[in-house]
C-alpha cells in the first residue's frame, strides 16, 4: 500500500533521513519507533507532504505521492491525524465531524447508494462516532473534552475522510494511563478495518498491537519485523530499549 524508497531528508546540512527503505502492506498496523529526535516525525512530515524529500521516492497504491500536499494525499485516501488540536474548540464534536465527512462526501458521491446528502451526512457521522466512541459527547464542545478525546476527535476527524492509511503520531503522548487504554483498544479496533502506520513511545503498546515494526535510529533503519524479532534485535536492544 506504502513504499517508501531511498527516502533521505536533511535541515541544515544536518541528515535527518538517510536512505530509508520501507513498505506498508495493505492491512497492516506499522509502528515506527526509535529514540527521541531519530527522524520518526519528519519521516511522516516528509510522507505527508509537509516537506519534500532532498531524494528517495513515495508511492501509495502504485501512485507516486512524493511531495503530494495534505488535500492531495486525503483525496487519494491517506490520512495524518496530528499531535495538536486540528479541530474548531468551538464547535460542537458532531459539528467539527461533520465538516470533514462534508469535505469527503462531496468526492466520492458514488459509493452512498442513492441516499440523499443530508442522510448520508448523517449516517457516516454517525458512523465516524460509533468507531470513536464518542457518540454520548456529540453535543458537547470540542473545547469541553478531556484531553484523551479530544485526541479520538483527531482521529475521528481523520476517518471521516475515509482513509485507506491513516497515520497517526504518538497517540497516547500525554494521556493518563486510563486515557491510554482506552485509545489502545480504539486502535486496535480500527485496526480490523484500516491500514495504520503508527508513531509511538509505549513500547508495551506496540509490541502488543504491531504486526509489524520498524526502528530508526539517526534517521536509519536499524530493523524491522514482527514483534517477536525486534524484541531479540540486539542491536535495537543496545541503541533503543535498554534490554527488553
Ligand atoms: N523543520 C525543521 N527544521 C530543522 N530541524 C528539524 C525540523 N524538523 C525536525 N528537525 C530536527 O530533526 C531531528 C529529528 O526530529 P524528529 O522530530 O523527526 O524526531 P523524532 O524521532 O520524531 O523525535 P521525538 O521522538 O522526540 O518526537 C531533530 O534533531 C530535530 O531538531
Amino acid at each position: 500500500m506504502l513504499n517508501v524508497q531511498d527516502l533521505s531528508k536533511s535541515f541544515s546540512q544536518l541528515l535527518i533521513l538517510n536512505h530509508l527503505n520501507f513498505q506498508v502492506r495493505q492491512g497492516e498496523l506499522k509502528a515506527i519507533i526509535g529514540p527521541n529526535g531519530a527522524g520518526k516525525t519528519t519521516l511522516f512530515n516528509v510522507i505527508t507532504g509537509r516537506f519534500p524529500p532532498d531524494e528517495g521516492k513515495v508511492t501509495f497504491q502504485d501512485k507516486d505521492i512524493t511531495g503530494a500536499k495534505p488535500h492531495q494525499l486525503s483525496r487519494l485516501g491517506l490520512a495524518r491525524s496530528f499531535q495538536i488540536n486540528n479541530f474548531f474548540l468551538k464547535l460542537s464534536v458532531r459539528q467539527n465531524l461533520e465538516l470533514a465527512v462534508q469535505s469527503r462526501l462531496e468526492r466520492r458521491s458514488s459509493i452512498w447508494r442513492g441516499l440523499s446528502p443530508a442522510d448520508r451526512l448523517e449516517e457516516k457521522t454517525d458512523e465516524v462516532l460509533g468507531w470513536t466512541g464518542l457518540a454520548e459527547h456529540q453535543d458537547r464542545l470540542a473545547q469541553e473534552l478531556s484531553y484523551g478525546d479530544q485526541r479520538k476527535l483527531e482521529i475521528g476527524l481523520a476517518l471521516a475522510t475515509d482513509p485507506a492509511l491513516l497515520m497517526l503520531d504518538e497517540p497516547t503522548s500525554g494521556m493518563s494511563r486510563f486515557e491510554s487504554l482506552s485509545m489502545i483498544e480504539l486502535i486496535q479496533r480500527l485496526s480490523e478495518r484500516v491500514t495504520i502506520v503508527l508513531i509511538e513511545h509505549d513500547i508495551e503498546f506496540v509490541m502488543k498491537v504491531s504486526d509489524s515494526i520498524l526502528v530508526i535510529h539517526y534517521g536509519e533503519k536499524i530493523a524491522e519485523g514482527p514483534p517477536s524479532e525486534i524484541e531479540a534485535n540486539e542491536e535495537v536492544q543496545r541503541v533503543y530499549l535498554g534490554g527488553l
